[in-house]
C-alpha cells in the first residue's frame, strides 16, 4: 500500500507542485476539493480523479471548511471535522492504480494569510465574486456563499494547478459558478470535471455531509425530495411536460403524500441552463430542476437535470 502524503501548509503544496513540474512535466494532476467528513459521493469523485489522471497521476484531495462560505447564523462551528478518520478512508483505498494521493489540509490561516476576508464583521479583504449565476437559488437563501466558495476555489486551483478538478452535481449551483469563474479568471480551459451525484442505493437520497444531522424519522422522509424529482423527470421525458409549474407540482404531490409537515421548502425551481434565472418552460437547451428544503434544522439540496448535462 502507498503511503498518503498529507501536506498542512501551503509551501508544502506548492513545494509539492514545483516537483512536479521540475521532475516528469507529462505527469496529470487531479483536484479533488472537500470540507472533510468524506463519505461516498466524495470518494466518487476521487476515483473520478484517479480514472482521469491514470496510472502515472496524482491526486490531490483538499480538506478544508472554509469560513468565508457560512453566514453567521450557518453551521460553521458544528460542521463534522472528521480529519483522522478520513485520513483514514483515504488511506483504505486501493492506490495500486494510481502514482500518489496527496492530502491537503490547512489552516484557516494558511488560506486567509491577513484574516481579514474571514471576519463577519468587517467588509474587507480579498474575494473572487461571480456576479449573476450567484444571486438566485442557494445564493438567495445563502447571500455571501458562492463569494466564499468562488474565492476559496480559486485559491485552490492557484495552489494545485490541476490538469483536472472534479465536482459534484449535488451541488449543481456550484458547479455552475466554478465553471464561470474557472473561465472568466483564465484557468486552464476544461478543468472544471462536474460528476453525477451519488445517492444512497436503496433509497436514492443524495449522499451528503450534512446527512448525519437528520434524525432516524427525518432521514425515513428525506427520500421522498428525489421521488418527487424522478416523478418530475419522467412527466418530462415521458409526457413532453414542459411547463415549469406543472414541474413543481409534481414535486409537492409527492412530498404532500410523505406528509408535508416533514419538509420546510426553501425553494424548487426550473431554471435556464445558460444563466440559471427562473424558466416558465422548458427549451431546447433543456433546464436544471433543483430544490433545497429543511427537516428540522438541517438544509439539505437535490437537483436533477431536465434535458441538460454538463
Ligand atoms: N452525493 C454526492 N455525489 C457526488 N458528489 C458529491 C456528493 N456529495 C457531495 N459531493 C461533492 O463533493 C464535493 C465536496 O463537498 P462537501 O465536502 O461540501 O460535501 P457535502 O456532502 O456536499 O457536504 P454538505 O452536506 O455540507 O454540503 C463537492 O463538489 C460536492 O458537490
Ligand atoms: C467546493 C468546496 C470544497 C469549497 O469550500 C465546498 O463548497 C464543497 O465542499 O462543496
Ligand atoms: N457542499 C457545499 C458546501 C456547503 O454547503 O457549505
Amino acid at each position: 500500500m502507498k503511503e498518503l502524503k498529507v501536506f498542512r501548509t501551503c509551501g508544502e503544496l506548492r513545494a509539492w507542485r514545483l516537483e512536479k513540474y521540475k521532475s516528469r512535466g507529462a505527469q496529470k494532476v487531479g483536484f479533488v476539493p472537500t470540507m472533510g467528513a468524506l463519505h461516498d459521493g466524495h470518494l466518487k469523485l476521487i476515483l473520478h480523479a484517479i480514472s482521469e489522471v491514470g496510472p502515472e497521476g496524482s491526486v490531490v484531495v483538499s480538506i478544508f471548511v472554509n469560513p468565508t462560505q457560512f453566514a453567521p447564523d450557518e453551521d460553521f462551528d458544528v460542521y463534522p471535522r472528521t480529519l483522522d478518520r478520513d485520513l483514514e478512508v483515504l488511506n483504505s483505498l486501493d492506490l495500486q492504480n494510481m502514482h500518489e494521493l496527496v492530502v491537503f489540509a490547512p489552516s484557516v490561516k494558511e488560506m486567509y494569510p491577513s484574516l481579514e476576508s474571514i471576519s463577519q464583521v468587517l467588509e474587507k479583504g480579498t474575494f473572487v465574486n461571480v456576479v449573476g449565476l450567484t444571486e438566485m437559488l442557494e445564493g438567495n437563501v445563502r447571500p455571501g456563499f458562492f463569494r466564499g466558495v468562488a474565492t476559496v476555489v480559486s485559491k485552490l486551483l492557484v495552489l494545485v494547478h490541476p490538469d483536472i478538478a472534479v465536482f459534484g452535481q449535488k451541488d449543481v449551483q456550484q458547479c455552475f459558478v466554478v465553471k464561470r469563474m474557472a473561465l472568466d479568471m483564465l484557468f486552464e480551459p476544461g478543468v472544471i470535471k462536474v460528476v453525477e451525484t451519488y445517492r444512497d442505493p436503496v433509497d436514492g437520497l443524495a449522499l451528503s455531509s450534512r446527512n448525519v444531522y437528520l434524525t432516524k424519522e427525518q432521514r425515513t422522509h428525506a427520500p421522498a425530495m428525489y421521488r418527487g424529482l424522478l416523478l418530475a423527470k419522467n412527466l418530462f421525458l415521458e409526457k413532453g411536460v414542459v411547463a415549469s409549474a406543472q414541474l413543481i407540482d409534481c414535486v409537492l404531490q409527492e412530498l404532500e403524500k410523505e406528509g408535508k409537515e416533514h419538509f420546510s421548502v426553501d425553494y424548487i425551481k426550473v431554471s435556464s441552463s445558460s444563466d440559471l434565472s427562473d424558466v416558465e418552460r422548458i427549451g431546447p437547451e433543456g433546464a436544471i430542476m433543483s430544490c433545497a428544503w429543511r427537516m428540522g434544522t438541517t438544509r439539505l439540496i437535490d437537483n436533477i437535470l431536465l434535458g441538460f448535462s454538463f
